[in-house]
């Protein structure tokens, strides 16, 4: 694998519990770039799922124990409701091995890992990612706890630059405002497309039209403001756009009046709040 680290022999095998979307994203990810499927393991409870992978030749099972024990990297992809009954069923295993732990669960902060797995001790990296990791344009925030090696921190971070960007977080509390912007991003977006695309449409152009417009237009907007990155700010591009007087103006104008801009604020605050909340609960279960 190019990204190099991963491979390393202590982090080499890595197993999934869960095979959902988001391990489905990282598995062929991996493979995409070069990673040994030999040394892929992964485990579901739904069968059908597990036919699809056992076509990219790596490890599959529906039992959880079995996986768990293959891993140096034990990567917990299952819902967050579900997270507790998984990490009882291995702890044993995980504190007798002790692979690296990574968390895709929102809103399960460590401390509560640490409790479902009886042991403090345990290296365990949180991580935050969106579903755009399916085309390899995912981007993810990370945090480590204390035991984490720079070995084991590379082997996170190889991973999900295999469908991505990768951001370290300072403090834990920054995974809930990863996941309040990227994490849920992903659907702030689709909604701008669905109702772009739904105005278009009432507004006389064709479904078909408005949605290859809406789409491309997002497309557009977006390869232009990483491309202009330290040449132009997104104040700049938005102004280039802007003629004064002009039909931008007007729909700005109608944005900025319906405060725009505090509406997307207090949507992040609302998801950031959700996290915090399921934390609490989580921790208290
Ligand atoms: N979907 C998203 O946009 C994001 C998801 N996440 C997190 O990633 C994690 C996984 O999410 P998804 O992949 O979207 O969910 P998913 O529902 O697609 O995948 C979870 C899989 O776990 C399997 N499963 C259920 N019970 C199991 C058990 N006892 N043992 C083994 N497997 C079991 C299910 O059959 C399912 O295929 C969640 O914790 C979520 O919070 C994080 C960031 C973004
Ligand atoms: O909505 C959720 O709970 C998950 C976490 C971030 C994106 N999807």
């Amino acid at each position: 694998m190019n990204s190099n680290t991963v491979e390393n022999s202590s982090t080499k095998n890595i197993a999934f519990i869960g095979a959902g979307n988001m391990a489905n994203s990282l598995i062929r990810g991996l493979l995409n770039n070069g990673y040994d499927a030999n040394n892929i393991w992964a485990s579901n409870t739904n069968v059908t799922l597990l036919d699809h992978l056992k076509k990219l030749k790596i490890h599959t099972s529906t039992d959880n124990r079995l996986v768990a024990n293959a891993a140096d990297v034990l990567v917990l992809a299952v819902k967050p409701q579900i997270l507790k009954e998984v990490a009882t069923e291995m702890a044993d295993l995980i504190r007798e091995k002790k692979p690296l732990i990574i968390s895709l669960a929102v809103g399960i902060n460590l401390k509560t890992i640490h409790n479902y797995l009886q042991d403090a001790s345990i290296s365990i990296i949180r991580c935050m990612p969106n579903t755009p990791a399916l085309l390899g344009s995912g981007t993810t925030g990370l945090f480590p706890n204390r035991h984490c090696s720079s070995i084991q921190k590379d082997a996170a971070e190889a991973l999900f630059r295999s469908v991505g960007i990768v951001v370290w977080c300072k403090q834990e509390e920054e995974i809930d405002i990863v996941a309040a912007l990227s994490g849920s991003g992903p659907a702030y977006f689709f909604l701008l497309i669905e109702a772009l695309q739904n105005a278009g449409t009432e507004l006389g152009l064709s479904k078909e039209t408005a949605s290859l417009l809406s789409q491309k237009t997002a497309l557009g907007a977006a390869r232009m403001a990483i491309e202009s990155e330290g040449k132009e700010s997104i104040e700049q591009l938005r102004q280039n756009v802007t003629s004064r007087g002009g039909t931008t103006q007007a729909a700005l104008n109608v944005l900025e009046q319906a405060n725009f801009r505090e509406l997307i604020k207090k949507a992040m605050l609302a998801a950031k709040q959700r996290a915090e909340a399921l934390a609490e609960e989580f921790e208290n279960q």
